[in-house]
């Protein structure tokens, strides 16, 4: 029988994707759209996992946590958020929440959360889980695009890892600082590295320095001794130790507490760490790998990065080139990503007509290509029974100095026009038709009241 899944989420599009993607994994999905229903369903379905929006049309997801964290100690609930909120989600992680995603959610991301929850505590099946996931979508070849800037890249990478093989057995290879903008793929350089390296068969894992609660940073990583503070029940290793072999990915390295950082260039510097409350120090062999988007040079001379854990990292450094500077790669990763969602989505053969394409290969990308891979699933949604897909079904932010229209009395008939058209997309959905258009729910509603509209009329306006 698969785990039972909660989903409480007024977000009927996204909660209608979330059902799609892990009803197909087996799990058994319910959703409520409000904090009464999802407690409702709570006590009736008694799920293993709870996945829960904090901003619920009748209250504060953070009482309902409190009401089933009450109840029910097992039960694992996973916090959704939007931008801008990771502070409440700490907030829920305090009042014991397992952990949280960001909005836009990434399906995939979540079902991994979603595994993890429920195999916590059993190491041995989350890394063996992450071998078999990272086998799937690990290597050079999974890093797409013929332009000069990404295929210099993928030369040093093949350079580097050749290199490597010469190296004498049980010799580190040095650290890795993978640069470069949000978005842009410094992830997937890291999972090349590790495997198409001699490392491929030993465990990737990634931790992202900047969602881990700084509470929990120095456990994670370090792992822990059985009564090392009061909550330690159970030993438990670190990331640090369980990478073991392969290669420990810190993504948004510059966003490492200070405290952390002293102990992470000590364990680079000895090879070793020391559990929390542990006397002996054990020795591990691990390939270091970091990334980030932020100028590291400017936390150092701000004195927020030690310089020399900078150094340490430092030693061979990879830049990934935003999406603008990838001549032709655009088009080529739109149709790429829309084939992928087509087929995921049940619709398969969708295509971007002339205008779109030019759309596209003009926009500048500030979220690089995971802009691009939403931006086509979001088409891809849109599309309804249409093949080909047109300018106005992909929804992309206006560059900073495009054509704006011209100010006068049409602009409020232009911002009406494009409120009702959104509404009209999103089935009436506010929450969404306000990520279309890259503004908070709250601001949607404000100019949604300010022409007189709400979600029904704007869809019989349409
Ligand atoms: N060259 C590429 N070919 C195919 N997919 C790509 C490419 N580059 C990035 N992607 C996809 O785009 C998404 C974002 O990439 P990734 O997570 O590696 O970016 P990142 O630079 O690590 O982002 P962040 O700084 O936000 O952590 C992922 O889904 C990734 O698989």
């Amino acid at each position: 029988m698969g785990h039972g899944i909660l989903l409480v989420e007024d977000e009927a599009t996204l909660a209608r994707n979330v059902q799609r993607y892990l009803e197909r994994d087996g799990f058994e999905l319910r959703i409520a759209a409000t904090m009464r229903a999802g407690w409702r369903d709570f006590e009736e379905f008694r799920p293993d996992v709870v996945l829960l929006d904090l901003n619920l049309p009748d209250g504060s997801g953070l009482d309902l946590l409190a009401r089933i964290r009450a109840a029910d100690r097992q039960a694992k609930v996973i916090i959704l958020t939007g931008h801008g909120s990771v502070q409440t989600a700490v907030e829920a992680m305090k009042s014991g929440a397992w952990d949280y995603l960001a909005k836009p959610i990434a399906l995939g991301e979540l079902k991994l959360l979603v595994d993890k929850a429920l195999g916590q505590g059993r190491m041995e099946e989350t890394l063996s889980y992450y071998r078999g996931r990272d086998a799937r979508q690990g290597g050079l070849e999974a890093m797409l695009g013929a332009s000069p800037a990404i295929t210099d890249l993928k030369a040093r990478i093949a350079g580097l890892l050749q290199a490597e093989r010469a190296m004498a057995e049980g010799d580190a290879p040095p650290p890795v600082l993978i640069r470069g903008e949000t978005g842009s793929g410094k992830e997937l350089v890291a999972r090349a590295l590790h495997y198409d390296g001699r490392r491929a068969e030993a465990p990737f894992i990634e931790v992202n320095c900047a969602t881990l609660p700084a509470q929990l940073v120095e456990g994670e990583l370090f792992g822990h001794e059985r009564g090392a503070f009061t909550d330690a029940r159970e030993r438990r290793i670190g990331l640090v130790e369980a990478a073991h072999g392969g290669t420990l990915f810190l993504d948004e390295i510059g966003e490492l507490e200070p405290a952390v950082q002293a102990k992470l260039l000590k364990v680079l510097e000895d090879r070793t760490v020391r559990r929390l409350g542990a006397v002996r120090e054990r020795r591990v062999d691990v390939r270091f790998v970091a990334a980030t988007h932020r100028p590291l040079e400017a936390l150092v001379k701000e004195g927020r990065f030690r310089a020399d854990l900078y150094y340490r990292l430092s030693v061979v450094q990879l830049v990934v080139p935003p999406l603008r500077e990838r001549a032709g790669d655009a088009a080529m990763l739109a149709a790429h990503f829309l084939a992928l969602h087509g087929r995921r989505y049940g619709r398969p053969g969708l295509r971007l007509d002339a205008a779109a394409l030019d759309l596209v290969a003009r926009h500048p990308w500030p979220g690089n290509v995971r802009e691009l891979r939403n931006a086509m699933e979001q088409a891809a949604l849109a599309a309804g029974e249409a093949r080909e897909l047109g300018a106005a079904h992909v929804a992309l932010a206006p560059a900073p100095g495009a054509d704006l229209p011209s100010p006068g009395p049409t602009l409020r008939q232009m911002e009406r026009d494009t409120l009702v058209q959104m509404l009209d997309r999103t089935g009436g959905n506010v929450s969404q038709a306000a990520r279309l258009l890259g503004i908070s729910r709250d601001t949607m509603r404000y100019r949604m009241a300010k022409h007189g509209l709400d979600a029904a009329a704007g869809l019989e306006s349409a």
